[in-house]
């Protein structure tokens, strides 16, 4: 997927990358690079992480090699784009979203979308624009949550009002094709019920499956992240974290107003093909930095750190997100 015109992009996968859509990175100065090849068509360098200035190359080729011995060995690939402003990282979310909605539409003949609560929605925003709001195959769309509040759906903390108000209702994706929470049932209730919903989707092929997990497998799943390094609702410290069995699980106590959710388990989330993680503001760069920067003798694991897709996950960041790194 492209970056932007003005991001840096960090690829983790069996050769450390990190390539320059510009030259003008205020964060890893060109002039220490050892350039490996250049694109003409996107203007891309690629380069080795040797090159990068000493204090970003402590801190990036440490992590770099870890994360790289770790996808290589399983064969997982992880990105990390920044992005100078938030404009442009939802530009760059739209593109790789109808991108992967064209490719999973043209190879399944549909594409199973998850969606967060929280600020994600308002960077989907460019897809509400040309040209991907005629380009992208709206009808083939299915569209899940990741986490939902257990409040009414016309109420101000439903993360389906949230979607439908500033996304959903603007792109014409069959209503069929959405699946909200039953809203009358009690938290455990609404978890169980979407299970079964997504089982029988399994059954009849809408959702993939991963042999090799055992899960549900969705084409695109879309995260936040809390200043806490929260995703979903799975919260630091608590229990549901580790949850193994379950696909979906409700909390009741969430340190997140409001209290009573229901989440996606791991073992759901990383059984996707895709993860894009978008997470931006200074109030979430020691979270960013913890999951991506130098590893640290810090042992409490944050909830971010266990997303590890068996596909590809791709950090959307800004700079202020990004400015620990
Ligand atoms: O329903 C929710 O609360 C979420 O799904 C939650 O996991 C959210 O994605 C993060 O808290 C980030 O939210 P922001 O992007 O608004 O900070």
């Amino acid at each position: 997927m492209a970056a932007s015109s003005s991001s840096i992009s960090l690829l983790f996968s069996n050769t450390p990358r990190i390539s320059f859509p510009t030259q003008d990175s205020p964060f890893l100065p060109l002039h220490n690079a050892t350039f490996l090849k250049s694109s003409p068509k996107t203007g891309s360098l690629s380069l080795r992480l040797e090159g990068v200035s000493s204090i970003n190359k402590k801190k990036l080729s440490c992590k770099a090699v870890s994360s790289t011995e770790m996808a290589a060995a399983e064969g997982k690939k992880k990105k990390v784009d920044v992005f100078d402003s938030k404009d442009e990282l939802a530009v760059n979310l739209a593109k790789y979203t109808a991108d992967l909605s064209d490719k999973f539409t043209k190879e399944r003949g549909a594409f199973t979308v998850v969606l967060s609560g929280g600020s994600l929605i308002d960077y989907l925003r460019k897809l509400l624009e040309p040209p991907y709001l005629d380009s992208v195959d709206w009808s083939k769309w299915r569209v899940f949550w990741v986490d939902e509040r257990v409040v009414p759906k016309d109420h101000e903390d439903s993360n389906y009002k949230l979607a439908y108000d500033g996304f959903l209702s603007k792109v014409p994706i069959p209503p069929g094709n959405v699946y909200a929470i039953n809203d009358a049932l009690s938290a455990e209730g609404a978890a169980d019920d979407y299970e079964t919903c997504l089982r029988q989707l399994v059954k009849s092929g809408v959702i993939d499956f991963s042999e090799a997990s055992g899960f549900p497998k969705f084409d695109l799943m879309l995260l936040g992240m809390g200043p806490d390094g929260h995703v979903a609702s799975l919260f630091p410290g608590h229990p549901l974290v580790n949850e193994k069995e379950k696909w979906v699980t409700f909390i009741k106590n969430s340190p997140k107003p409001p209290p009573e959710r229901i989440t996606f388990t791991f073992p759901v989330i990383n059984s996707s093909a895709y993860i894009a993680l978008v997470v931006t503001g200074a109030g979430k760069a020691d979270a960013v930095h913890k999951a991506l920067g130098t590893p640290s003798d810090d042992s409490n694991t944050l909830p971010v750190e266990l997303v590890s897709p068996a596909g590809e996950l791709t950090w959307f960041l800004d700079k202020n997100a990004a400015s620990k790194l």
